[in-house]
């Protein structure tokens, strides 16, 4: 059974080397454990074409400390899951890959979403999966999204798939994660999404959203009164698919995770409802629920704005967004009984055509990597968790 070490050395902070040479290459040896290779990726979209070909003739279930952000997790997961074997592998059963994570990115959403941060910080915190993994401990299977960009159908273009292991995201967060990249280099730590964030707070995104079934319900929608999940209010009786039209202010769905950073619980009831196999949790903020929202102009977008940042700024209080509701001038508070800000759901899918003259409703995020929807076309995604030993897991 391999067991291969992989770290991307320009990810985070650029520690990743120094990280594995200085304490997890060590404590793998400690655990008589052998390391067969170590790879070390040297460019973009490298990591799974390198774990690719080194498996390729390697039988058995692999293991892969991985060293890392969430990026790097999703090129693995993506190339291995659209690139076939060709040596001796593709004779065995399909690959099943577990991975010990040492968490060496910006954000880290899966590893803080597995070992959610604490005070006082626990001992050797960014070694907890390598060390479940020289004790032999239980792994989790990961869900991934699978999400299908399509043309306009008069295009007849084959269309483009993408697997996330964390988001998937429309409007605001895709912006953000859009304009951030071109920041990397002036802002290396989390900082720079809050620079990108300040630059597309008044945008609104327009098309039109359905929300897809899981494989035994509709989409469900949390109430945080009954702190249930339940009927989607836009529901009927006669169709699974629930529409939901825009404008839409903010919009991520993720697997496997109840945050995006370390105290930014963007999905905290993927933690505290844990989810069905199959489902995501998707949040969204649409501004014409506020009372005093009815179009769209400059001056009410510039208002809105205190809103999105009122419930991204609560995200960051323990996930505190979800109980958020309007008040009847269109501040947002925890009393009374407007409408809730944010639309917390949970459904097997979605799928999102974008209107054709707004251009930032276009763009797609899958674990940080930017898409473009074509214009004419939409993207549909789906949750899957597999089943049996073949899929990816991870250390826990
Ligand atoms: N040698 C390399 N030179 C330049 N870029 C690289 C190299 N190796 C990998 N990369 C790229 O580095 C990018 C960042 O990696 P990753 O997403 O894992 O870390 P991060 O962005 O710092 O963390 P996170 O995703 O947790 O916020 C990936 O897009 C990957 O393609």
């Amino acid at each position: 059974m391999p067991i291969v070490a992989l770290y991307n050395p320009v990810c985070g902070d650029g520690t990743a080397k120094q990280v594995f040479e200085d304490t997890v290459l060590p404590l793998l040896e400690k655990g008589g454990i052998s390391v067969s290779k170590v790879l070390v990726t040297e460019r973009v979209e490298h990591a799974g074409q390198l774990l690719h070909d080194h498996l390729e003739n390697l039988e058995g279930e692999a293991t892969v400390i991985l060293g890392s952000g969430d990026g790097t997790l999703h090129e693995i997961i993506n190339y291995l899951s659209t690139t076939e074997f060709k040596g001796s592998r593709a004779k065995a059963p399909p690959l099943s890959l577990r991975f010990a994570l040492v968490p060496c990115g910006t954000a880290n959403a899966l590893y803080a979403s597995l070992y959610p941060p604490t005070d006082p910080p626990v001992p050797e915190y960014n070694l907890q999966s390598v060390k479940a993994f020289i004790n032999n401990s239980q792994t989790i299977p990961l869900t991934i999204s699978i999400t299908t960009i399509s043309s306009a159908p008069s295009e007849r273009k084959k269309p483009q798939a993408l697997v996330s292991a964390v988001v998937t995201s429309l409007a605001l967060h895709a912006s953000i994660l859009h304009d951030s990249e071109v920041l990397r280099a002036e802002y290396p730590g989390l900082e720079r999404y809050k620079v990108a964030a300040s630059k597309n707070d008044t945008r609104w995104y327009h098309g039109h959203l359905k929300l897809l079934p899981t494989s035994s319900s509709s989409a469900q929608q949390y109430n945080p009164v009954t702190k249930q999940f339940e009927e989607h209010d836009d529901s009927y009786e006669d169709s699974p698919v629930v529409d939901l039209y825009g404008p839409f202010a903010y919009f991520v769905s993720t697997v496997n995770v109840d945050r995006l950073e370390p105290a930014f619980r963007i999905t905290p009831l993927a933690r505290e409802h844990p989810t069905e196999k199959g489902s995501m949790d998707v949040v969204i903020v649409r501004p014409f629920r506020a009372p005093n929202i009815t179009m769209d102009t400059e001056e009410l977008r510039k208002s809105f704005k205190d809103v999105v940042w009122g419930a991204l700024g609560a995200a960051y209080q323990n996930g505190g967004h979800v109980n958020l509701r309007y008040q009847k001038d269109g501040t947002v508070g925890l009393d009374g009984d407007g409408k809730f800000v944010v639309e917390y759901v949970r459904c097997g899918g979605w799928e999102w055509v974008p209107d054709d003259v707004d251009e930032r409703a276009h763009l797609l995020c899958s674990d940080g990597a930017i898409a473009e929807i074509p214009k004419g076309g939409r993207a549909v995604s789906t949750a899957a968790t597999p089943t049996g030993n073949a899929g990816f897991k991870v250390f826990v």
